[in-house]
């Protein structure tokens, strides 16, 4: 087994410049992935992080039917909730662009009552897509997006919690969520960390001291500093100026 990749961090010093740089990126791991397998598998997060995909729309090179859309984490409310995870990347992405709906895989919110059963119909979902492509123990993203609350958790991945210990499922719940709403699924640390790439997208002053921790001190093992993708696995990070401020690891100038 080879030893992951150090994390690359980017700061960026003018946000328009952040949501630009970011599409080129997603574009390019997109165009990639089409070349060698013909789709683009994408998990995507929920929270601040949507609103930094809209440099998508309208982009030319998008070929939106090849991308098959999944999420990194779920809270178990309505689609169409305000704190859903996929309506607020509906909202802002996905409404947007010509992208067919059965290329969105949503949780199945008529299985709420029964969250193991939910979470077991998405895992299912996830297998559907790859298991039978790729005939792997893990599915392999091509691209994993992910944010980092005030508090350190990823995803639904929270500090201390004991779903940072597993190791088979594809796909948790959790019914004690430290942050509400309490129920939630979430991707667990072996999918994240057989994707291709993961990008971490955070910005404003209000995770300056999380990013600090995580990205300086990654002994402390919260979880975004256990997201260490395996060879040739890739993690970058995407900060604005803000959220980068206190940060010692080295940055590395954008280019693709
Ligand atoms: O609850 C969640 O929070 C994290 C971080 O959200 P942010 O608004 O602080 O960026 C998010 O990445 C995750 O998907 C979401 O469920």
């Amino acid at each position: 087994m080879h030893t992951p990749s150090a994390p690359i961090l980017y700061s960026f010093a003018d946000p328009n410049n952040l949501v630009d740089s970011l599409a080129r990126f997603i574009i390019k791991a997109q165009k990639e992935s089409i070349e060698k397998k013909g789709r683009f598998t994408i998990a995507i997060s929920g929270g601040s992080l949507a609103q930094q995909l809209n440099g998508l729309i309208g982009k030319p090179g998008v070929k939106w039917e090849k991308w098959q859309v999944f999420y990194a984490d779920e809270r178990v409310v309505p689609l169409d909730h305000e704190d859903s995870n996929h309506r607020l990347c509906n909202d802002e992405l996905l409404s947007k662009v010509p992208i067919p709906r059965q290329n969105i895989h949503t949780i199945d919110y008529s299985l709420a009552d029964d969250i193991e059963e939910l979470a077991d119909a998405y895992e299912k979902e996830l297998i559907r897509e790859f298991a039978q492509k790729d005939a792997a123990r893990f599915p392999v993203f091509d691209l994993i997006l992910l944010g980092v609350g005030p508090d350190g958790h990823t995803a639904s991945l929270f500090p201390g919690h004991e779903l940072l210990s597993e190791e088979d499922r594809w796909v948790a719940y959790i019914t004690d969520s430290p942050k509400p709403p309490p129920k939630r699924v979430t991707l667990t640390f072996p999918v994240i960390n057989h994707a291709a790439r993961v990008a971490f997208v955070v910005y404003g002053p209000s995770k300056v001291d999380i990013i600090k921790t995580v990205l300086d001190k990654p002994e402390q093992g919260l979880p975004p500093s256990r997201v260490r993708p395996i060879s040739p696995g890739q993690v970058y990070w995407f900060t604005d100026a803000d959220a980068s401020a206190k940060v010692e690891y080295p940055r590395t100038p954008f280019k693709l």
